[in-house]
């Protein structure tokens, strides 16, 4: 559906010469939810932005729907772009409109007749949940509905792609769900495919088929998102995992114990799917002689399945512990020392 070809983006300016991409190549599949995490500066929007031609590419080739996107200009271009909605971390809504004519907006500019509009527009209020919302004006609703109308107005001319550029990042944590939920509801219902663009690894987790983090303009590391959670390899990854895997309290708990039990040796334990069900903790004590504590514990949903992770705290003699650390790899879970700073 997308294909990204040796893209490079150069910014030159009076003060200098900025790569904000490297080298990019991606390929983004149909009706798939594909997340593009990077920290600030990384290149993120400069990359989703070449896929609309906001940004012209330097050098490389961008495919969208079939159309080679990075080479396309004036009627073409605009053609194209009504196969492509976007939306916005500050929605970008136009302030004088009702929410009614925000939605009609792309619908009059692509010169559908006004009764065709009005039905679309009643059909795209329900779709994104503002039923009795349609003469508001933007200033008088949640961050939450906002997001709902630049929804509802990158979807009007039935799009193949949603481009979503940090679309929940001015959210609190609870609409931020809502509105991740009615990104896979559009996803599932119209075979939508969606690229977003990302800081936060939850937004990857609860809604991303697969993954690409970049870092100072280059792809790191991209794959199926379990599996990224699962064998993280880059240490902007890792990174980003411990973002949903650790969080803070976790992490505070722990350092006080490696305090409290300077020789315990405290170990996560990160499983996936039937791993999960095995009865691992009574086998350590039965075979092993080691005490087991478990310290902390969480099991997380992704689009592709469940993972977990389990903070224990092994205390015996080391070859001992070493030991039932080698049982524990045998029984396909993943071990990992952990050794926080104090
Ligand atoms: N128009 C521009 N002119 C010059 N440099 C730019 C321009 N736009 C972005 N850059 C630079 O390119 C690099 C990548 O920026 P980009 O905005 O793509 O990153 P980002 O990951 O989206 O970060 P953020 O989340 O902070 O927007 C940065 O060093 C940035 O300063």
């Amino acid at each position: 559906m997308i294909l990204l070809e040796n893209v490079q983006k150069i910014y030159r300016s009076k003060s200098g010469t900025v790569t904000a991409v490297h080298d990019a190549n991606l390929e983004i599949r149909q009706g798939e939810i594909f997340g593009i995490i990077g920290y600030s500066g990384a290149g993120k929007s400069s990359l989703i932005r070449m896929l609309n031609q906001l940004e012209k590419p330097t050098s490389g080739r961008i495919t969208v729907a079939g159309r080679l996107i990075s080479a396309i200009r004036g009627k073409e271009l605009r053609k194209a772009r009504q196969e492509i909605g976007m939306i916005f971390q500050h929605f970008n809504l136009l302030w004088s409109r009702t929410v009614r004519e925000n939605i009609a907006f792309p619908l009059e500019i692509a010169g559908v007749p006004k009764e065709a509009r009005q039905k679309r527009v009643d059909e795209l209020i329900r779709l994104v949940g503002l039923e009795g919302r349609g003469d508001a004006y933007p200033s008088q609703l949640s961050g939450g509905q906002k997001q709902r109308v630049g929804i509802a107005r990158a979807l009007a001319n039935n799009p193949k792609v949603l481009l979503c550029d940090e679309a929940t990042s001015a959210l609190d944590p609870q609409t931020t769900d809502s509105i991740l939920d009615l990104l896979v509801d559009i996803n599932e219902r119209l075979g939508l495919t969606i690229v977003l663009i990302t800081h936060e690894m939850h937004v990857i987790r609860k809604i991303c088929h697969r993954v690409a983090v970049i870092e100072s303009g280059n792809i790191v590391e991209q794959g199926e998102v379990l599996e990224v959670f699962k064998h993280p390899k880059h240490a902007t990854t890792k990174k980003f995992v411990q973002q949903v895997t650790e969080s803070d309290e976790a992490r505070e708990t722990i350092g006080q114990l490696l305090h409290k039990y300077p020789d315990g040796t405290i170990v996560k334990l990160t499983f996936v799917g039937d791993a999960a069900e095995k009865p691992l903790i009574t086998d350590l004590i039965r075979h092993f002689e080691v005490d087991v504590n478990i310290l902390q514990g969480e099991i997380s949903q992704t689009q592709k399945g469940s993972y977990g992770t389990l903070f224990v705290q092994l205390q015996g003699e080391n070859e001992e512990i070493v030991r039932a650390i080698a049982f524990i790899r045998g029984k396909m879970v993943e071990v990992e020392v952990v050794e926080y700073e104090q």
